[in-house]
């Protein structure tokens, strides 16, 4: 049987998601070999500058992507969060398994005393995050707030906040959960106060586009909620010609037999924002995206983006 090799980034999250989607595949052909290649991108070996300034959309993905191109490896896993809704000629992105839960996750220093809402923050607290996305929820409902950029790894996050760089931490809950961090999340940060990024908390896996038998594979790890949802959500980033650094947040799930589709683009610093809620079959998914990209586009959204 053909190996099969799972590039990722060498993170200990994307490792945990490259190992996931190896046992996914194992659990349909049990003897199948998988191998992990681990690939460094231009995202993990800068650590300095905030993401919002450097490389564009992509910084994550591209070098996982050229790994599968000149085939060192035979798929790529990615966070669909990171993953540019612009396709590559030459890849085809095959699976989209079941999503995590997708909400962003506020983390307090270990000593603090916890909180049970957004209100119960302190006044004019620090808030690590460089995401335009947080902040300008988070500056919306807390306009004392103020915000420091924040790079590196998720543990390397959260020891920055352990020992006092700032008073509060903003991360997704799905890579606490799959890093079995989920303990240090003080609140999770739900709708309507904070929409979650586009993707975020599902995987996307890329392969050859003329390749059918992993095609084939990875279309049976699909979890077809999912791949409504995802598909709505990264319509309305494409149609707003929109990167995973713009302001935008996007909630889509399943509502009564169909989908609701929920897009928030926000003003840098809050003060404004344009919303859409678009309903309807999930074959309409794509369809629904668009929409409600051209509902905050008429709105004023351009002004943002
Ligand atoms: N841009 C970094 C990134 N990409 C995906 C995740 C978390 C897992 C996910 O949302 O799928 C993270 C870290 C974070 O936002 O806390």
């Amino acid at each position: 049987m053909r190996t099969l090799r799972i590039a990722t980034r060498a993170s200990r999250l994307a490792v945990w998601q490259a190992e996931h989607v190896r046992s996914l595949l194992q659990s349909r052909r049990p003897e199948q070999p998988v191998d992990l290649v681990r690939v460094s991108t231009e995202g993990d070996r800068n650590q300095t500058d905030a993401l919002v300034g450097f490389g564009g959309v992509g910084v994550f993905t591209r070098e996982i992507q050229n790994a599968v191109l000149d085939g060192r490896a035979d798929m790529a896993v990615h966070s669909l969060k990171d993953l540019p809704t612009e396709p590559h000629p030459e890849l085809r992105l095959s699976g989209i398994p079941s999503r995590a839960p997708r909400f962003d996750a506020l983390l307090l220093p270990e000593s603090a005393p916890q909180i049970d809402s957004l209100a119960e923050l302190k006044e004019s607290a620090v808030v690590a995050t460089g995401s335009p996305r947080r902040r300008a929820q988070l500056a919306a409902r807390r306009p004392d707030l103020t915000f420091c950029d924040v790079r590196g790894n998720v543990e390397t996050r959260i020891k920055k906040l352990d020992a006092g760089e700032f008073d509060a931490l903003v991360l997704a809950e799905a890579g606490l959960i799959r890093l079995d961090l989920a303990n240090r999340i003080s609140l999770v940060l739900q709708p309507p106060d904070v929409l979650p990024a586009v993707g975020q908390a599902a995987l996307g896996i890329e392969c050859r586009a003329d390749d059918s038998e992993v095609i084939e594979l990875l279309s049976a790890l699909c979890d077809p909620a999912t791949v409504a949802e995802v598909t709505a959500e990264r319509a309305a980033l494409a149609e707003l010609k929109a990167g995973c650094h713009a302001p935008v947040a996007a909630w889509c799930r399943a509502d009564g037999d169909g989908l609701k589709l929920d897009l928030r683009v926000l003003h840098p610093h809050g003060r404004q924002e344009y919303v859409a809620t678009r309903s309807g079959p999930p074959e309409q998914a794509e369809e629904i995206g668009r929409l409600a990209a051209r509902d905050v586009i008429a709105a004023g959204a351009s002004s943002v983006l």
